[in-house]
């Protein structure tokens, strides 16, 4: 049986992620909740969702001590899938900038600035952006968006979005006041800036896209 590793960084939302990864499961799998850096070692894949402000979301994960290296160790070093998700996935950037400067995990070049969308008249659009808002994306570009065709819709709440992204590294954009970093990933590292967990049945096909990916 296949384990998820549901990291805790003490921000809420685990519950719904944990729900959905077990609603989108199409084969005999655990997920566990992990607040101890140890309990990362035998898991198939490690999932980091995070809500609220960034850097409380960082606070969180350092007071799980030892979480950020064996991070390091399972994702970059072992190639574990990893999914993070809203700030789960802004963590990855070099920085934050909401409320001050916190450093990132640094996995893909980037920072997490505010966001400053426009209408077409120069008009500022309401933040943070909340609300279902469809998909941008080749098709064929990436695992997790098999089955899932352009224009289908996601879940947002977000006032911040990732900036200065690797190209390579931009999986799917979505379109507020011009086009927003969706989804973000390399080699074996992938995060939604939605939430996945609320997005229905495209959200659940992504996670169980997930739980089946073997990057
Ligand atoms: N959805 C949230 O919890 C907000 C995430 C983050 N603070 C942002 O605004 O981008």
């Amino acid at each position: 049986m296949k384990t998820v590793a549901l990291i805790d960084p003490g921000s809420g939302n685990l519950a719904s992620v944990r729900r959905a990864l077990e609603r989108a499961a199409d084969a005999p799998m655990q997920v566990v909740l992990v607040r101890e850096a140890a309990a990362l070692r035998g898991a198939d894949a490690i999932v980091l969702p995070g809500q609220g402000a960034f850097a409380a979301c960082r606070a969180g994960l350092d007071a799980l001590e030892g979480m950020v290296s064996a991070l390091y160790e399972h994702v970059l070093r072992r190639g574990t899938p990893f999914l993070g998700v809203c700030v789960g996935l802004q963590l990855l950037a070099e920085r934050g900038l909401e409320h001050g400067t916190t450093p990132g995990l640094a996995w893909m070049p980037g920072e997490v600035a505010a966001m400053d969308p426009r209408a077409p008249d120069g008009a500022p659009l309401p933040l943070p952006q909340m609300g279902w808002n469809g998909l941008d994306f080749t098709p064929g570009i990436h695992p997790l968006l098999e089955g899932i065709e352009p224009g289908d819709r996601a879940y947002f709440v977000h006032s911040y979005a990732w900036q200065g992204a690797e190209p390579a590294q931009l999986l799917a954009t979505t379109d507020y006041g011009g086009p927003v970093p969706a989804i973000l990933g390399r080699d074996n590292i992938v995060g939604t800036q939605f939430h996945v967990e609320k997005s229905g049945p495209v959200g659940l096909r992504m996670l169980s896209n997930f739980l089946r990916w073997s990057p």
